[in-house]
């Protein structure tokens, strides 16, 4: 099976159709006001607008008031949600919206059970852990720490790039990559060059 592409953290509408002619299967918008790759409620609408069908919009939350959650999917056209905090899975599955649950990887990290906890979730992204940073970091972890045995698709990201996309899907096989820094110019604005090159090293190594 092809390995899906999500990139994350876009801030600008061109950026996202650019992304969108490349191919990209996804794209994730940050509501997380401390993070460099923050979008507004009107620039997420503007951004979501512009797609064309079949390219998922994922809103990314981090422990956020359900009240900004519901303001959100009111006003833009969201597929999927991310939950990249400490959410519990009963607080992610209030919303009637499919959704991903982010973990931040340690060597303690059961994902095999975390997996039964988010058993009603699209996917398990498997990012980083890096303190003080809740994500977006551009660090990657140690990928002996994902299991083979999985009930979930799982999403890996953390430090990829376009020059270890093919190694990390030969390692992990996972079921889609997700990429904020390795594709980008400077924090929230990417790169039309790194993009290209990521979600062909991924076709090429799939
Ligand atoms: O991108 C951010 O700034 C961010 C802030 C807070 C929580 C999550 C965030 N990004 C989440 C993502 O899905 C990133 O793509 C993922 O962490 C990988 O990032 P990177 O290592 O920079 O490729």
């Amino acid at each position: 099976m092809r390995t899906r592409v999500k990139i994350c953290g876009f801030t600008h509408v061109e950026d996202a159709l650019c992304a969108a002619n490349l191919g990209v299967d996804a794209i994730g918008l940050v509501f997380y006001p401390p993070s460099p790759r923050n979008v507004s409620i009107e620039q997420a609408a503007s951004i979501s607008r512009a797609l064309p069908a079949f390219v998922n919009v994922v809103a990314l939350f981090v422990d956020a008031a359900p009240a900004l959650i519901r303001e959100v999917l009111n006003k833009v056209r969201v597929d999927c949600l991310q939950f990249h905090g400490d959410e519990p899975a009963e607080d992610c599955r209030i919303y009637d919206k499919s959704y991903i649950k982010a973990i931040r990887m340690q060597a303690d990290t059961d994902v095999v059970a975390l997996q039964q906890q988010y058993h009603d979730a699209a996917g398990l992204l498997l990012d980083a852990y890096h303190p003080g940073v809740q994500g977006g970091s551009g660090s990657g972890f140690d990928w002996d720490l994902i299991p083979t045995t999985r009930s979930l698709p799982i999403i890996l990201a953390g430090g990829l790039t376009p020059e270890n996309a093919g190694e990390a899907i030969k390692a992990v096989k996972p079921y889609a990559l997700d990429v904020s820094s390795g594709v980008e110019a400077g924090k929230g604005i990417k790169d039309a060059a790194k993009m290209a090159a990521f979600i062909r090293k991924t076709n090429q190594a799939t």
